[in-house]
């Protein structure tokens, strides 16, 4: 007998890669399920993700598979590591292997179209009976490989599930930080990739460091102001999940979504930027569907609208600039002083 978890991680690009082997070298037995047998194979034989981590050796007790019933059918812990796009379908997938005692954890940072769910809300509607939480965090995949030390927020209202969580991922590089507003940890991870392609964009154009100090307060701002609209509590954004991911992703080049916004910066197409990444930046979605939310009902969110205009309807950025620094006087923090009482 052991009593060693067994764990399931769904998606084996770059942080389901990670995630898995972290938990891997910490003596758990782990599957990362991907669909493509053959890379799964190769994984196994290699110990190693050419494709997402080059160069980087993995776990011997990670085990990669395409078979579904395979990796779930024991797994006491299932992390879901799909991009936003196809969360949905992949976890109908899954549903039928899965058992209502199993805990499902979503690490994505997205929102499903036309919907507008995040990841929670389709795991509550799809597995209405399982425990379920979300990690969020300063967490980029290609940091964490290599050790580097971070923290990460486990969000559930089910408190076995928060100490599940913990107790699977803490180690010593990697602390793992407890919320119940499993809400505004997600809504932070995701709204946090927008503002990372401005960060990006305003890097290629050689910005100043006031510059993106006013960028990074002005978006943790309009974040809040968004989420709490929404329903999140706004004190979720002082946590990792908020200013924290909000400053690692606008500062590295390691963010995808920076990328895309440095490409942008640097004069190459959408389409160009995306494409070259080879790997996910929801931000440039996620974008799409805050502006329509946003103007839906009705919220103030300079950063969005002006990003939205550059990014999809190629307006100067030296013009949208111009127009928000000489926008409306506004309020610095409005939980102290409400926009409203100017
Ligand atoms: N890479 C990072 O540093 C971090 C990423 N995240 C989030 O985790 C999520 C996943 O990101 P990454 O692993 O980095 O993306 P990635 O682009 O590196 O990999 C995505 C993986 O999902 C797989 N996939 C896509 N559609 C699928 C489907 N229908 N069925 C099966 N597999 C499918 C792809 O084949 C690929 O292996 C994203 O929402 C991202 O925002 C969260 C924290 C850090
Ligand atoms: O969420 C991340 C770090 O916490 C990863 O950001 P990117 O998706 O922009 O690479």
């Amino acid at each position: 007998m052991t009593d060693r978890v067994k764990v399931a991680v769904l998606g084996g690009g770059s942080f389901g890669t990670v995630l898995a082997n972290l938990i891997g070298s910490k003596g758990e037995q782990v599957y990362l399920w991907m669909r493509n047998a053959e890379r799964a194979e190769e994984i196994n034989r290699s110990h190693e993700n050419h494709r997402y981590l080059p160069g980087r050796p993995l776990s011997e007790n990670l085990t990669a598979t395409a078979d579904l019933q395979q990796a779930l059918q024991d797994a006491e812990i299932v992390f879901v590591s799909i991009p936003s796009q196809s969360f949905r379908e992949v976890i109908r997938q899954a549903k039928p292997f899965l058992r209502a005692d199993q805990i499902v954890v979503s690490t994505t940072k997205g929102i499903e179209a036309k919907s507008f769910s995040l990841m929670s809300q389709i795991l509550s509607e799809e597995l209405p009976g399982n425990p379920i939480g979300v990690i969020s965090g300063p967490n980029l995949a290609k940091e964490i490989v290599q050790q580097q030390l971070t923290a990460t927020v486990i969000a559930s209202e089910d408190e076995r599930v928060r100490t599940a969580v913990q107790q699977i991922l803490h180690c010593a590089f990697f602390r793992v930080y407890a919320s119940s507003d499993m809400y505004g940890v997600e809504l932070g991870g995701t709204l946090k990739n927008i503002y990372a392609i401005a960060s990006g964009l305003s890097a290629a154009l050689g910005m100043g460091e006031n510059t993106k100090s006013m960028l990074m307060t002005r978006s943790l701002a309009e974040m809040s102001r968004f989420a709490v609209q929404l329903g999140a509590n706004p004190m979720t954004f002082l946590g990792l999940a908020g200013v924290g991911d909000l400053i690692v992703t606008c500062s590295s080049p390691l963010s995808r979504n920076y990328r895309v916004g440095y490409a942008l910066g640097e004069g190459k197409t959408l389409e160009d930027a995306v494409e070259s990444l080879g790997e996910v930046a929801e931000g440039v979605n996620t974008l799409r569907y805050v502006k329509e939310k946003a103007d839906e009902l009705e919220i103030y969110m300079p950063l969005v609208s002006g990003l939205y205009e550059v990014v999809f309807n190629h307006a100067p950025v030296s013009q949208v600039a111009k127009m928000m620094m000489l926008n409306t006087q506004s309020s610095d923090v409005e939980f102290v002083l409400p926009r409203a009482d100017l």
